[in-house]
């Protein structure tokens, strides 16, 4: 039977000092931010997930995006290696938590970068994002840890945001959605559907036709509600301001064997 179990990693007082590549930085008020993210938790949860606090990671102020630290697939995790040095210290707290709930482990190593950003699953497809924090080494390693447990990965340029799920995401039909001036090749993906807001990009599927998705999207909401799904919206606009999505406040755990 399918966990479901999510991972989720509560804000450090230092979130404001989270790294911004493709934006400029604003100002992040650090109540907000707790008090969005507890609502975020809270949606997971009221749709079934225990949600799981990973340790903080108090000198880490990107940790809140617990998604970039570990890839999983099946009940094997995969240990990130974040292309951004100041997140390295993030790594070994998510790890502590998937030993605990009894995953098998593999770890990106030296000098291969991967962010958890960069994968995106669609059943037995990885996509996996190359771009400006998952290089090369890191493509190969996953390919080395997933193929032989039955993925298909496919590698595809990221050059226009920061990880491939900041541009694409998929319904739960498979179909990829992304903002088209975000996504470099529409055409990697069998079926594409091009969103009208750049965060309308972003689902987190929680089950059944319920889909996550951040409140600054509502065209996209009602484009998806019209298809026959249900948006369920959360403003995550402290978390949007340092780059951040719906998706990468979670990790969701749905193959556990423990
Ligand atoms: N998977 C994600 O979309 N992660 C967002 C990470 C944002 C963070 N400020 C960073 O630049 O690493």
């Amino acid at each position: 039977m399918p966990s479901r179990k999510a991972l989720v990693r509560r804000p450090v007082p230092r979130l404001a000092e989270g790294l911004v590549t493709h934006a400029e930085r604003v100002g992040v008020d650090f109540g907000r931010a707790v008090e969005q993210w507890e609502a975020y938790t809270e949606v997971l949860r009221a749709h079934g997930w225990e949600t799981i606090e990973v340790d903080p990671a108090d000198d880490c102020p990107d940790s809140v995006f617990v998604e970039d630290t570990v890839v999983m697939y099946r009940n094997v995790a995969l240990i990130a290696r974040p292309g951004a040095g100041s997140r390295r210290g993030e790594v070994p707290g998510t790890e502590r938590a998937v030993v605990s709930l009894g995953c098998s482990v593999n770890r990106v190593r030296e000098p291969g970068t991967l962010d958890g950003g960069d994968v995106l699953k669609v059943g037995e497809t990885v996509y996996v994002g190359r771009g400006g924090r998952t290089d090369a080494a890191g493509v190969r390693q996953v390919r080395a840890a997933f193929e032989p447990l039955g993925a298909r990965v496919v590698a595809v340029p990221v050059t226009k945001v920061l990880h491939l799920k900041s541009a694409v995401t998929a319904l739960p039909d498979g179909t990829v959605v992304g903002h088209a001036p975000h996504v470099d090749a529409p055409s990697l993906f069998p079926r594409f559907l091009p969103v009208p807001e750049e965060s309308g990009a972003h689902v987190v599927l929680l089950g059944g036709g319920a889909l996550l998705m951040a409140a600054s999207a509502p065209r996209t909401a009602e484009l998806f509600a019209d298809l026959g799904y249900e948006p369920v919206l959360v403003d995550i606009g402290e978390f949007e301001k340092l780059e951040g999505c719906v998706t990468c406040l979670s990790v969701r755990l749905r193959e556990l064997h423990a």
